[in-house]
């Protein structure tokens, strides 16, 4: 683990860009694979997966559509919340197979949500991907069916994902340990 000069005092970095470029690339052949000949609409749950939607994106070698669902739990805080709502997709999800980008699967209320909303919109399929999985035992609801990284107990930030709403930008995965629950 390093530390990063300009980030938040104590930020640890988890995952580098590299690493997180390589595990992307290992998620996009799994998803290339098992979607080949399926009419496929990629959904960001913004804002946290801004960047693994556009990361991943290039390496999908399938024809897909993309759309995005606003939803947040957490806003600028550390612990989550209720589920708010903040902006519905416009495509039509009916008869679609849906793959929700996801950057973290924390406690699941999210993705439960999430997939509750898609199968009522009638889409065909509904599978999520998360670029990191946090490691607790206080899980809910269906595990995201393609998974990155594990990440530990602890407030995790950076490549899309806030800490107090800063540092999306944060160039890798960092935590600050103090965070550690
Ligand atoms: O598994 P859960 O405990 O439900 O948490 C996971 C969700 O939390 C984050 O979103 P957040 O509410 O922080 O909004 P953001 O993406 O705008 O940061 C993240 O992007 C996931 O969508
Ligand atoms: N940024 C961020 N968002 C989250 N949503 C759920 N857990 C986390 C986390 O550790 N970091």
């Amino acid at each position: 683990m390093s530390t990063h000069a300009s980030l938040p005092i104590g930020a640890t970095c988890l995952y580098t860009l590299e690493e997180i470029q390589s595990k992307l690339v290992t998620l996009a052949a799994q998803v290339n694979r098992d979607y080949q000949d399926k009419n496929l609409i990629l959904l960001c749950v913004m804002n946290g997966a801004v960047v693994t939607l556009g990361q991943i994106l290039p390496h999908l070698q399938i024809a897909c559509e993309i759309d995005y669902v606003h939803v947040s739990r957490y806003g600028d805080a550390l612990q989550g919340g209720e589920l708010n709502w903040l902006a519905r997709p416009q495509t039509a999800l009916q008869g679609r197979h849906v793959l929700l980008i996801e950057d973290i699967y924390d406690e699941g209320y999210t993705l439960t949500a999430l997939r509750q909303f898609c199968e009522q919109s009638g889409a065909d399929s509904v599978r999520c991907l998360a670029l990191t999985n946090k490691q607790h035992q206080r899980k809910q609801g269906a595990t995201p069916e393609y998974l990155g990284l594990e990440v530990p107990d602890s407030y995790v930030f950076g490549f899309g994902m806030d800490i107090r709403g800063y540092w999306r930008n944060a160039p890798g995965i960092f935590m600050i340990p103090e965070t550690a629950t």
